[in-house]
């Protein structure tokens, strides 16, 4: 990746995450796509977005059983994305068969514990200890599937770059200071997270919701 800085374009609205992109693509490494988009533009709007020749993550965290996720990153494939996101709780066998599917040159990356979940929230789920470690947990059950890394926060890259060197790492909840935190928990500004050894920061709203995203994108690039 060349510029670490990736968009997240959270909108169902086809021409609105088009105009969005084209006024920021000078100034990110690519394009995140996620659940809102898909669901709402399908495959022809990855397509769509594709043309505008930015590196394509598409973050759909699929979790499913082994056969129905590899069968639906095989789906995937003609849309040859860059990334590609699963939930690592979803076990070891469907980690291996999602990275076993998965076009060649794809990264396939485990999410971790959500950005936007703390110690109290996993907890009301019935994981015990606090996201740190459950974020190590995981990091090390993908680096045994064979995926390419992981998604965690910024608070926690650091340690599990230590764990696992050649990984890549995905990270979101990231936030230039003063920033809104929005619905995320554990938070990182765009420097601090690179340095501790994001590989991708992920920013959508204090880009999309700017009044001007072109230069709140170049704002944050300028940091990094
Ligand atoms: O743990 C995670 C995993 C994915 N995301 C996604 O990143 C963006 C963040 O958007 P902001 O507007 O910058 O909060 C969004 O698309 C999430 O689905 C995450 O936030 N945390």
């Amino acid at each position: 990746m060349t510029r670490p800085l990736f968009v997240a374009i959270d909108t169902p609205d086809l021409d609105r995450a088009k105009a969005l992109a084209a006024k920021v693509r000078h100034h990110v490494g690519g394009i995140k796509l996620g659940l809102e988009f898909f669901c709402a533009n399908g495959r022809s709007g990855v397509r769509d977005m594709a043309a505008l020749d930015l590196p394509i993550f598409l973050d759909l965290k699929l979790h499913d059983i082994p056969n129905t996720v590899a069968k639906a990153v095989q789906a995937l494939r003609p849309l040859n994305p860059a990334i590609i996101t699963v939930h690592a709780a979803g076990g070891r066998a469907m980690m291996e068969d999602a990275k076993a599917a998965a076009p060649e040159g794809c990264k396939v990356v485990g999410v971790t514990v959500l950005t936007s979940l703390d110690g109290d929230d996993l907890a009301a789920i019935g994981v015990g200890g606090d996201p740190h470690d459950q974020v190590l947990r995981l990091a090390d059950l993908a680096r045994e599937a064979g995926i390419d890394g992981i998604v965690c926060s910024g608070q926690e890259v650091k340690a599990a770059k230590q764990h696992w060197p050649g990984g890549f790492f995905v990270v979101p909840g990231v936030r230039p200071a003063g920033s809104d935190a929005g619905d995320q928990k554990r938070m990182m500004t765009p420097r601090a997270a690179l340095d501790a050894g994001a590989s991708v920061l992920v920013v959508g709203r204090p880009i999309t919701q700017a009044e001007d995203p072109d230069a709140a994108a170049r704002t944050i690039e300028a940091t990094l």
